[in-house]
């Protein structure tokens, strides 16, 4: 019989505060001291293991080692998730309700919201060429709400804007937030969730006709396994599940910009390149700044990996930021190098910033090739078409702040098109 080992086990309470105040570090640095790809600690109150790299991947999206139901926290699904949405499900019911994202993720889709996207930038940039600056987060938050809601088929108008792109906004923000930033986000949930609410009401009685492709119109009518409408505050859930997360890619357009100015020589080869070196950057820019920091699970059955013991129930985190930091995985991990990807083989558990495994049967982002699209139009945008000056500032990101935003925003003058 194999000998049982035991989890490496950091002694102590509770290390809620230590993850607070390590942040995207609190699961590398364990790692890293313990030499080992998992640990024991207790967070909020209960026993948790942690682990990273590719097998701790692999093992962690195994549908029948882990599930999802009562794994996130609650404060996280009163900002960020919103409850009874697809995070929460495992299964069959899982899997049918992923269905119904996925069903939005076709090619003719994503080249619509190419389309978009490359509208509205141009539309936008129209505005800042007039202004002395601008700051990319603050615009990009703006841009992309208009880009989720035309795609989405929901109607906006432009004086909602500002209001609408504030409360997504807030939801990211607040998602790992206590006090008064987890007020505002709880209720900027609340807000976001009622025009959600409305719209599908309005397409249920037949006062508004979306496309039958949008998010709008799929989620609307959508049914579940036992043949019936999602109820209105769930699918208000799931079509903020495409909204929210679409807003937060304005966070992965300032880190482009970042990356554009951190690291110039880059500049130089996408100018070069017929259009391949814009994926390996996007790439790179997903694997080397910090964003989600961890993915959470419960141990389904009692079950035995490389000797050891995972308890039924026993909370388990999967280290995303680590994992893409691996150094068993990722030759020099803290050097921005977009060439790494060109050999990459294309695993679904060592570059998972977005999650691993499969995208209909497991939990992995459902809007990875959303991201991954928005991200090269924008980048296209800012290296062939735009012309700016990036003036003194603090450049810096939180590896503390989840999610991690860069501090200035990323403040740009002399916006000019070319
Ligand atoms: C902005 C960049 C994004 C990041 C960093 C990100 C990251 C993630 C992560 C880490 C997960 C959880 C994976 C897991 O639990 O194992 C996830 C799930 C999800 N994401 Fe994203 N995401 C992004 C953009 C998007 C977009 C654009 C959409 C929709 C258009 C989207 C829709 C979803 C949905 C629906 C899930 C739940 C999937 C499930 O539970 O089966 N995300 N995302």
């Amino acid at each position: 019989m194999a000998l049982q080992k035991t989890i490496p086990k950091e002694t102590g309470i509770d290390h809620s505060l230590d993850l607070l105040r390590e942040g995207y570090m609190f699961i590398p640095n364990r790692r890293h001291s313990f030499q080992q790809d998992l640990f024991a600690t207790r967070l909020l109150g209960q026993r948790a293991v942690c682990m990273g790299g590719k097998e701790a991947a692999e093992i962690f999206y195994d549908e029948t080692k882990f599930k999802r139901s009562s794994a996130a926290p609650k404060r996280v699904q009163k900002t960020l998730f919103g409850e009874k949405g697809v995070q929460t499900l495992d299964g069959k019911e899982h899997r049918h309700r992923k269905q119904m994202f996925m069903s939005l993720m076709e090619p003719e889709q994503l080249e619509l919201l190419h389309t978009i996207t490359y509208k509205h930038l141009d539309l936008m940039t129209t505005d800042w060429e007039k202004e002395s600056s601008m700051v990319m987060y603050e615009e990009a938050k703006k841009l992309m709400t208009r880009v989720a809601c035309e795609w989405a088929g929901i109607p906006l108008w432009a004086s909602e804007l500002d209001k609408r792109a504030k409360d997504l906004g807030t939801l990211i923000e607040s998602s790992v937030s206590m006090g008064v930033q987890y007020r505002k986000g709880k209720n900027a949930r609340k807000r976001s969730e009622n025009w959600m609410k409305d719209l599908i009401a309005q397409v249920r009685n037949k006062e508004r006709n979306p496309e039958e492709d949008t998010a709008l119109y799929t989620i609307a009518w959508h049914r579940d396994l036992q043949g019936k409408l999602l109820e209105p505050d769930v699918a208000a859930v799931e079509l903020l599940n495409i909204i929210r997360p679409i807003v937060a890619i304005a966070i992965y357009i300032s880190f482009t910009t970042l990356a554009l100015h951190q690291f110039p020589e880059q500049k130089y080869k996408l100018e070069e390149s017929e259009g391949e070196y814009y994926q390996l950057f996007v790439q790179e820019v997903r694997r080397y700044y910090p964003f989600f920091p961890f993915a959470g699970a419960r141990v389904k059955e009692d079950f035995t990996w490389r000797g050891y013991h995972f308890k039924k129930g026993m909370l388990t985190l999967l280290d995303l930021y680590g994992t893409n930091h691996d150094v068993h995985l990722w030759e020099n991990p803290d050097k921005f190098y977009p060439e790494r990807f060109t050999d990459w083989e294309g695993s679904p558990f060592d570059f998972i910033p977005q999650g691993g495994g499969n995208h209909y049967l497991g939990h992995r982002c459902a809007g990875e090739w959303v991201t991954i699209q928005v991200m090269k139009v924008v980048l296209d945008y800012l290296v062939n078409r735009l012309d700016y000056h990036v003036p003194l500032q603090d450049l810096s990101f939180s590896m503390v702040s989840m999610p991690s935003i860069p501090k200035s925003g990323i403040k740009l003058s002399k916006v000019e098109k070319v």
